[in-house]
């Protein structure tokens, strides 16, 4: 591993859910786990639905706090953000959600809505050069023959999830988190949107949080993984080797169940 700064670095975190006064309320949905994140690396979060994945998603986003333990991003502990390096986060972290249309404006284009990630955090371009790079953008993800101009609805659920990831990386974001960004698409779709991701992890030097249940795509994107088990970590280690070989019980049995 290179000596380089982990963008992420979640140590010892735990987050409940429900009433703070009453204890025997509190239902733990993390921890304590601990999760790091090195530039230009993809790093599954894997587990079965309700195993915490979505909540370490929602904290590494800071759409949602933790009780106890640390969040460094890029080496600053995020609880001392000032307004401004708030706000620069949200530039350099972008989330792609399961369900695309929870993303994309309803009532705006859908190149309005990629132009407005645009407007905020590339500030001073053109209306031009913002066309021009809404056009490279679709290319990108496929999209090179659509039109700019129409509205979400007008789109299928593959397409959808391919503008939002262009919204995504229309910012140039450092860290990229997927939230089961496939499971909301049909099982033909989901094989072209997962080559659109092998396509853009090979072309972007990607920093990557994938949050999936599915351990075979996981094995075809990730280079290291994390496995989930009822709030905690249970195993961790390079894909290639803890979805072959894995040390954990948990991890063997859902691995069973794949084949
Ligand atoms: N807002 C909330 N209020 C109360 N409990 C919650 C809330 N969000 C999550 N939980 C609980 O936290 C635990 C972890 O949920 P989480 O959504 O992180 O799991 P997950 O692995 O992402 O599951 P899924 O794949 O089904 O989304 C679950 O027991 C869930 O019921």
């Amino acid at each position: 591993m290179s000596s380089a700064q982990p963008i992420v670095e979640l140590h010892n975190l735990s987050k409940s859910f429900g009433s703070r006064a009453l204890v025997q309320n509190r239902s733990f949905a993390l921890g304590p786990v601990s999760i790091r994140v090195m530039p230009g690396e993809v790093v599954g979060v894997l587990g079965e639905s309700g195993s915490g994945k979505s909540t370490v998603a929602n904290v590494m986003m800071r759409l949602t706090g933790f009780d106890d333990g640390q969040y460094l991003f890029q080496g600053r502990d995020v609880t001392g953000f000032t307004r401004r390096e708030s706000f620069d986060f949200k530039s350099k972290v972008q989330i792609i959600f399961q369900d695309p249309y929870g993303s994309l404006n309803p009532r705006a284009t859908v190149g309005a809505s990629v132009r407005e990630a645009l407007i905020l955090h590339k500030p001073g371009m053109s209306r031009a050069q913002m066309d021009k790079r809404v056009r490279e953008l679709f290319a990108e993800v496929g999209l090179a023959n659509q039109n700019p101009d129409k509205y979400p609805h007008e789109f299928s659920g593959g397409q959808r999830q391919r503008i939002a990831i262009a919204r995504a990386l229309a910012v140039e974001p450092e860290l990229l988190v997927c939230d089961e960004p496939l499971s909301s698409l049909d099982v033909s779709i989901q094989a072209q949107v997962l080559e659109l991701f092998v396509s853009l992890i090979r072309n972007h030097n990607l920093t990557m949080v994938f949050i999936s249940h599915d351990l075979n795509v996981s094995r075809l994107l990730c280079d290291r993984v994390y496995v989930m088990h009822e709030g905690k970590v249970v195993e961790e280690g390079q894909a290639a080797q803890v979805l072959t070989q894995p040390q954990h019980e948990y991890t063997a049995r859902l691995l069973a169940a794949v084949y």
